[in-house]
Order: C-alpha cells, then structure tokens, then sequence
C-alpha cells in the first residue's frame, strides 16, 4: 500500500501536481527519472565501493577527515544515546568517515550507512548526501521523501562542507535508522550539522592561511570569538584567498559569487591596515565592521603566523635543555635570551639574571641548573639574610644562587669573596632587580666581576608579546578544571601594566578562579588594577618594546599606558619610531 502511494505521489509530482512536498525533494524526483532514468519501485541495495576504491576516496580526504574528526566526534557524544549515525561524504557521495553504534553495525551497514557506501544521487536516487551534492545546500530527506522504497525507513540530514576557495568538497550527513514521523523532528539535527559543517570549515581555513590574516565576523559580539559565523583569509595587499562559506553569505548575501581574489575594502569599510585594531586586546563590542551596504558586524583579526613563529615555539621545546624550553612562548626577545641561557647551562662562566621583581628570575636561575651538569645541588640564598653567605661554607658543589644581590650588605660581600675563593665549585647565578649598570655601584669592584660573567635581562610583563601564552600555561597549572577567560577579561588583562609581572598575574588568576562561578572567568571575577601607578615608558627602547608587545596596536598600548591614542601617537612620532615592515 505504502509502495503504491510513493509511486503514485511521484508520478503525480511529475505530472506538476502540488502534494505539499518540499520543493528540493520533488526537484530531485524530476531529475532521478527524467535524467537517471531511475524507477523507484525498484529494489535498491545499497552502492559499496571496493576496498581498494575506498582507500584512494580516503586518501584523497586525508586532510578533510583530519580535520573534522575532532569536530566529528564532539558532535557523535552529542547525538549518540539517540541512535543517529554521522557520515563524512567526499565530493563524489563516497562515505570517508563514519561515526555509529557498533551494536546496530550489521542494520547500519544494510541501510548503506557505513564506510565506503556511495550516496550520489544518480546511484541512491534522492537522499540527504546525493541531493546535498547536487544542490550545494543542507537538506533533510525524511522517510518518504527518499525517491527508492528501500530507503524509506531513514532520515538523513545533511550538510555541505566547501573548502577555502568555495569548491564543495564534503559532505556531513547525520541519519536515523528509524525516526519519528513529523519531518520537523529533525530541525534539531539540521541545526547541529550545519553547525558542525561551518566549524569544520572554520578549523580547515585557520590550518590552510597560517601566513595570511584570518578576519572572522559574526552578527553578534558575545559569539564572535568562540563560535564566529564566517571567516575570510587575507594576503598583505588585503586581498581575499580564502574563505568559509558563510563569508560570501555574510558579505555578498546578493550576488552569491565567489569573493576569492576580490579585496576586503570592496565589501567592508576597512583596509588591511586596520586590521591590528581588530586583534583581541580590544573590547569585542568595540571591534565593528560596516558593510558597504550599511550593516555591520563584528570582528576579529587573527595575525599571519610567520613560518619562523610557527616552527620556532615547536623547535625551541625540542632544542632547548629541560625547562628552558618551555619557559616561554612566541617572543622573540626572550626566545633569543633562552637560547643564550642554553650556551651558558654547562659552563661555569657566573651569570647576573636582571629584571623588575616577579619576572621570573629565580626560575630561570633554577632552569639553568636543571639544564647544566646532572647531580649537583642548588643553593638559594636572600643576600640580605645575616649569616646566609656562612651557611654555605659545606655546601654540596653545584649552582649558588644569589637573590637580590643589589642589596648584599658590605660584611656579606666580604664574606661571599671569601667563600668563593675557597669554593671554586660553586658557579654563581646572581639575581638583581636593577639593570647591570647599576649594580657596579652597589658592589665592590671585585665583586662585581665575580658575579657579572654574562648578563640576562629578562623583559618586565608588559613587554612580552606571549602574554595569552603565558595567562592560558597558568591558568592549566593553577586550575585542574578546564577554565577559561572571556574575550573581556582576557582583553582587560591585556591591557593592564603589571608591575608586580608574573608573580602579580599568579596571584591575579588565583583570585579570578576562587570568584568565578562556572568554568569562564569573566570580567567582574577580576581584581581591580592595584592603585600603585605602572612604569612610565620612559625612554624610546621602552616605548618600542610596549608597542611591539601590543602588536603596534595603538588602543591597547594607550589602555597599557593610560593615556588616549593620539598621545601614543604623538610619543611615536617624537621618539622617531616606525612599526615593523
Ligand atoms: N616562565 C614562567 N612560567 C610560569 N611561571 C613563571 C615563569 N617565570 C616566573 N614564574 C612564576 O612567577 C613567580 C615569580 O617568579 P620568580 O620568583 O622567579 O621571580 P623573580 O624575578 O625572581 O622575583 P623577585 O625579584 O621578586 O625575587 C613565581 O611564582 C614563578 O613560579
């Protein structure tokens, strides 16, 4: 009975009766048998490429499937206690990747979903990924709607996914063995894989254009930095060359063209030049986009990574002895001085670590130790301690540790002459919260030279372009829940002085974690700014220092310092300097 009304109502769509169905679906019915030459009365067994076939559909989808697993998965734990089963299509129908209840294995594999089953629509007849592949758009082919009988049990939703020049390139599809009858219970399935398939899209763009600037948009400030809608990739003359496909949708919702090799400013009041202003130090709120047509949206500008960047944090972990590798992130100042820390961990040569209190001159005393000869002790002293120096007379050979050597008192000098003259074992690591210039004042001369081998001067917090890198490392450490900051909080942070350094940021962390509620520290769980006022960017090596580590961004440099943007811009111009090439 069922049969026969299916192929009635088919016959009669193709005599231009109107039935109520979607018009998608009675489209694709036309083309199965006026084009396939198609009958859907008859028995229809599923199309399973060979093996050998299978392994070349797959990799050829390498790439695609690497990046949608991770996505893939998310979505199967969100769907899997209700039966559905995920597929990953290739361009041709041919399912690469698949995601199901092993214990429904054998049905799964009978209604052809499974690896290596192919869907194209002139094979299967009208189905979620065959006529997702013909009309480029989600789809939901619900029961009935599928034109062969054999597929009639199903329901399958399916998604296109379009690779960074807008070429389709997969499909996502998430289909129920059995379903309830109305179709629209399956809206919720057609939200999460469109949802899905722009996210693998997402993930695809920012692992293909490392070297361009990525500019993702959103109609909403609040989502726009951890679930943007669109995205597209610039090259240096702001030329676009690549893209998801919600960006021709967001920007040229008209024409429906390509945007590939046209230029940002032909669609947003924006240059290429803009771009550092729409980076995460500012407020997300703040960072809109105005269309040429009048709308607006709002943006976030991701920087190209230089290949050196990329593969320079990866080299210097591998590279770089114990914890000195991993004491930093991308800056390269730093990045420059691990290294000249590494040169140094075996030798005896003494070194004088500077830098303002809390820049982690004790740890990378400790790391230099950990990275020169194995067995030895380390010895920390406090150089104001009476009696510190003393204490030392039997201690194990190893690192002798000087904490705030500025402050030695003149008895303590004597004495710690007179220690290593004895102890030539002990190689001495001095720390010192002034610059070398001005400790030779404070210690007697030959002092001075026994302590000041080679210098280290490690940069103050607010002058380090690895800031997220270092927020995101503590926060893992001092939190074993999966925290995270808001776009708000974490732009606050950034734009805040940090006199106290790393150990002000700990401290800060600490507070914001105990305060917040769920797993996102927000702006109101941050502890206000202490009252003490920052460091002037005094001379024109700080001024270029705090502008680079604000990526030459001139609002978050002016939040840094206190001071409105054309006051950065007029120190600029008076201390001569210009942003990197
Ligand atoms: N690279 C780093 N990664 C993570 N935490 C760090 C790093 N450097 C320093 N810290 C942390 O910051 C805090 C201050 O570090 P440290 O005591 O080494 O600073 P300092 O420069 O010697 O300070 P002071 O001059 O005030 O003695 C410590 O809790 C330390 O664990």
């Amino acid at each position: 009975m069922l049969e026969f009304e299916h192929v009635d109502e088919i016959d009669r769509v193709l005599r231009g009766v109107e039935t109520g169905r979607d018009s998608l679906v009675t489209e694709s019915w036309r083309r199965c048998v006026q084009t396939y030459g198609m009958d859907p009365s008859r028995p229809d067994p599923a199309h399973v490429v060979t093996e050998t076939e299978l392994r070349e559909h797959r990799e050829q989808s390498e790439r695609l499937i690497a990046t949608a697993r991770s996505g893939l998965q998310t979505l199967f734990q969100q769907v899997a206690g209700q039966n559905y089963v995920l597929l990953l299509a290739d361009a041709k129908g041919v399912c690469v990747d698949f995601f199901g209840d092993p214990r429904f294995e054998d049905q799964l594999r009978q209604a052809g979903l499974y690896l290596g089953s192919n869907w194209t629509e002139d094979l299967a007849g009208t189905c979620g990924v065959g006529s997702c592949i013909v009309t480029g758009k989600a789809i939901t082919i619900h029961q009935s709607d599928h034109f062969g009988l054999a597929h009639m049990p199903l329901s399958c939703t399916a998604a296109p996914i379009f690779d960074t020049k807008g070429e389709f390139s997969a499909v996502l599809d998430i289909s129920l063995l059995r379903s309830p009858s109305p179709k629209s219970s399956q809206n919720l399935a057609m939200g999460l894989v469109t949802a899905s398939a722009r996210r693998v899209e997402m993930a695809n763009l920012m692992a293909m254009t490392r070297r361009d600037w990525v500019l993702r948009f959103s109609t909403s400030p609040e989502f726009l930095e951890v679930d943007p809608e669109a995205a597209v990739a610039l090259d240096a003359a702001g030329r676009i060359v690549g893209m998801t496909s919600g960006a021709r949708r967001a920007l040229d919702p008209e024409a429906g063209g390509s945007l590939i090799g046209s230029r940002i400013d032909d669609w947003l009041e924006l240059s290429v030049d803009d771009l550092p202003d729409l980076m995460r130090g500012r407020p997300t709120e703040e960072r809109v986009l105005r269309l040429k047509d009048g709308r607006r949206l709002f943006g976030h500008a991701i920087a190209p990574q230089t290949p050196q960047m990329i593969t320079a944090l990866r080299q210097r972990e591998t590279t770089l002895p114990g914890a000195l590798g991993s004491f930093a992130g991308a800056d390269p100042a730093l990045g420059r001085l691990l290294e000249q820390a590494a040169r140094l961990a075996p030798t005896q040569v003494p070194l004088l670590i500077t830098g303002e209190t809390g820049t982690g001159k004790e740890r990378l005393a400790r790391a230099i130790h950990v990275a020169g000869p194995k067995n030895r002790g380390f010895h920390a002293i406090r150089c104001t301690g009476p009696g510190a120096v003393e204490s030392l007379a039997d201690a194990a050979p190893g690192t002798l540790f000087l904490r705030g050597i500025e402050d030695m008192p003149l008895d303590g000098q004597a004495a710690l002459l007179t220690l290593l003259d004895r102890r030539t074992d002990l190689r001495v690591v001095a720390s010192c919260r002034c610059a070398a210039s001005e400790l030779s004042s404070a210690l007697r001369d030959d002092l001075f030279y026994r302590v000041a081998g080679a210098t280290l001067a490690l940069p103050p917090l607010r002058h380090r372009s690895d800031l997220d890198w270092l927020i995101d490392r503590l926060l893992r450490w001092r939190c074993s829940a999966d925290m995270r900051l808001s776009p708000a909080a974490r732009a606050e942070l950034k734009s805040r002085v940090w006199p106290g350094n790393i150990r002000e940021l700990e401290q800060l962390l600490d507070v914001a974690i105990a305060m917040s509620e769920g797993s996102v520290i927000d702006l109101p769980d941050l502890p206000a700014a202490p009252k003490r006022a920052g460091p002037e960017p005094d001379d024109i090596d700080d001024l270029e220092a705090l502008m680079a580590a604000c990526g030459w961004n001139m609002a978050q440099a002016a939040r840094r310092l206190g001071v409105n943007r054309s006051t950065v811009l007029r120190r600029i111009r008076k201390a001569g300097l210009t942003p990197p090439a």
